[in-house]
């Protein structure tokens, strides 16, 4: 016996597959853990970088804005300190119409506005009046803000700035720097510096040194409800200068420096866009720069690059796996292809089968009450191929007289849940034939009586087999009759004898009947084959036959061959009166045949010696009747006894002369 059975190796392996599908699943977790951790660590240090990247620019850029923002202030403080300017100003600001005082202070502006590289440079007096620029003298009225700061510088004594902004004074946003005059210590006028900030500030905030295409800076300074922008959003299609505060994200960059965020944060800027931001004020200024990227920008090299990392190792186990999926793939599709392969040729075999054995099979569904059927099933009931047959169709097809047994048959079959095991006929189809079938049904589960809801089984043509069996038995029956018939005079045998006394003897025996026999037996036979010959001998016993069988007529009369010129009849329900008038019928119908008998010391023809007995068979164990010690108890032995007292009576017969009938006479009563 081996160590192991089949039993607890199949058992192993579907714990060992258990556990590796476990084990595999596990790996997997954990591979997918790690590469997360390593993503994490990986995005966490890009952010860093990014965060880097932004500050740097950011603060490069302030640095930028303020000293540009420095350099004009310094320029102007230069201006305002130098006494020989103040001076040739004030004096032409007192004489405005000299000639060369003018075209020395028209130079002195051209220079002053090509060395600080200005857009527009005025002097002015101290009303606000423009008076004279590097090109020539000049009309018009300081506008208002700058008005103010005029003001501001000549009372202060100190260069005023007035912050960039947009007027109709010029196309252009501009950022002014008023530097006061004076005569002594009276204010005479003021000089206008004017700076196109798109020219001199805008580059410094385009400059953004790495490619990035969503990176914007932009300067802002908040004005009550409205937050003006300095330079255009990148990003904006319309020139926008100026936002309401109820317009932004609550978390939108500028709202958060506003706010007083610094260094970098997170948000949603004005396209709603999330983005990093980094906000620094601009000293001495209003102006607060804003630089932002987008989040998406930011992290997309690094995610395309860390997924593209990543996904390498993800990919090679996917090509595993999908390698090992594929493998079993194929080892699952070869072994269905050949059970299919099989199947189909058990399912030609097993066609061919029932083709040969006409056998059909079914289902017979109890809920939709039909027959699903083979094409032979189908064939059997003269129909063509249709895979069903209706319980309507099937219900017809049995013969009137046979449909209620039949149909009480299968009731009884579906209502016990018990095999069905039938043989009917049907009415094919196609020809009206009349066929027997046979058809053998069992429940598809039997285990579940409950849900029992189809029968399924073969149904067999065996006509031909049900035409063999009554062949057969008509061919034994007539071998029956054959074997209790005698040949030659076609009237039953001594054998048809022997167990037709058996029964009569029972009969007579229930009834307390008498019983009689005669024996029969042809005068001078011997004689005549002798003188006749064996031929006429024949033809003489047919008709001796014929003539005693039309006498034993009446209902269990048997007329029989005996043996050789023998006859006998049983005479049941017969007394002795009645069997000797019987054999009397017997003995005067040879005689009438009138076939001569030239030898016969009887007669001139054909002549009998008839003897009879009758005896009245009663059980051996009844107590009035005395016990007959000459009568075996066996009834076939016992009825032996009636043919030995009528053989007894015949050779009587036969002593007294031939052709007469002797009756059995002994010293014991006529009952047995
Ligand atoms: N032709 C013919 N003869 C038969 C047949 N069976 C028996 N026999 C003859 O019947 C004869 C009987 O003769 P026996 O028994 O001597 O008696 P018997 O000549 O009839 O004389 P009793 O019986 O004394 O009158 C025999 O010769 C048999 O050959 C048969 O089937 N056909």
């Amino acid at each position: 016996m081996p160590l192991f059975s089949a039993a607890l190796w199949r058992n192993a392996r579907v714990w060992a597959g258990r556990w590796l599908l476990v084990a595999g699943l596990l790996a997997l977790g954990g591979i997918l853990w790690w590469l997360t951790q390593v993503y994490q660590t990986r995005e966490e240090h890009t952010r860093h970088q990014i965060e880097r990247e932004l500050h740097a620019i950011n603060s490069l850029q302030t640095q930028s804005v303020l000293d540009w923002r420095e350099q004009r202030l310094i320029d102007a403080s230069t201006l305002a300190d130098d006494s020989l300017f103040s001076l040739s100003a004030a004096q032409w600001l007192q004489v405005p119409e000299a000639v060369v005082l003018t075209q020395r202070m028209q130079e002195r502006l051209r220079i002053l506005q090509e060395r600080a590289k200005y857009t527009a440079v005025y002097l002015l007096n101290r009303h606000g009046q423009l008076l004279l620029t590097p090109n020539g003298s000049s009309t018009g009225q300081l506008p208002e803000p700058e008005m103010q700061a005029l003001q501001d510088a000549l009372a202060q004594a100190v260069v005023t700035v007035v912050e960039p902004r947009r007027d109709n004074f010029f196309a252009f946003p501009f950022f002014s720097v008023i530097v006061p005059v004076f005569e002594g210590t009276e204010p005479a006028g003021a000089v206008w510096l004017v700076s196109d900030v798109r020219t001199t500030l805008y580059p410094k905030l385009q400059a953004w040194p790495t490619p990035r295409e969503t990176a914007e800076s932009t300067l802002f300074s908040r004005h009550g409800d409205e937050v003006r922008t300095l330079n255009p959003l990148r990003h904006h299609n319309e020139e926008v200068s100026a936002f309401q505060l109820s317009e932004l994200h609550s978390d939108d960059p500028v709202l958060q420096a506003m706010a007083g965020a610094r260094g970098v944060f997170y948000g949603h800027d004005y396209r709603g866009h999330a983005v990093m931001a980094m906000a620094n004020a601009v000293p001495d200024s209003p102006w607060i720069m804003v630089s932002k990227i987008d989040v998406a920008e930011a992290f997309a090299d690094t995610q395309l690059r860390e997924i593209l990392a990543l996904s390498l190792p993800v990919s090679l186990l996917l090509l595993l796996a999908g390698l090992v999926f594929a493998y079993g793939q194929r080892r699952a599709w070869q072994r269905e292809r050949e059970l299919k392969t099989q199947l189909q040729r058990n399912m030609r075999w097993l066609e061919g089968a029932q083709k040969a054995a006409s056998v059909g099979y079914f289902a017979f569904d109890l809920e939709q009450k039909q027959f699903l059927m083979s094409s032979m099933g189908n064939a059997i009931f003269g129909m063509p191929y249709t895979g069903v047959l209706t319980l309507e169709d099937w219900v017809h097809s049995i013969p009137a007289e046979d449909r209620e047994r039949v149909l009480s048959i299968h009731r009884e079959a579906i209502a016990q849940r018990t095999p069905l095991r039938h043989q009917y006929r049907i009415q094919r189809m196609d020809n009206q034939a009349l066929r027997w079938v046979e058809i053998w049904g069992e429940y598809e589960d039997e285990a579940d009586h409950e849900r029992v809801t189809r029968m399924i089984g073969t149904i067999q043509d065996i006509t031909q087999r049900k035409q063999s069996e009554q062949e057969l038995a008509n061919y034994r029956t007539a071998l029956e009759e054959k074997v209790r018939l005698d040949p030659m005079t076609q009237i039953p045998n001594r054998r048809a004898l022997d167990e037709h006394v058996v029964l009569e003897w029972h009969r007579a025996m229930r009834n307390h009947a008498p019983l009689s026999v005669l024996m029969i037996d042809v005068d001078h036979f011997k004689a005549y084959n002798d003188h006749y010959g064996h031929v006429a001998g024949d033809e003489c016993l047919r008709q001796v036959a014929t003539a005693i069988a039309s006498c034993a007529s009446r209902a269990g009369e048997l007329a029989a061959r005996y043996g050789g010129e023998e006859f006998s009849v049983l005479l049941p329900d017969t007394n002795t009166t009645q069997a000797q008038q019987s054999a009397e019928r017997v003995r005067a119908a040879i005689e009438a045949l009138a076939l001569e008998h030239a030898h016969s010391s009887a007669a001139r023809c054909i002549t009998v010696s008839i003897g009879l007995t009758t005896i009245v068979p009663v059980f051996a164990s009844e107590p009035d009747v005395p016990e007959v010690c000459d009568i075996p108890k066996t009834v076939p032995l016992a009825a032996q006894v009636l043919f030995e007292q009528a053989d007894a009576a015949l050779y009587q017969a036969k002593q007294q002369g031939r052709n007469r009938v002797a009756v059995y006479a002994s010293t014991a009563p006529e009952t047995a």
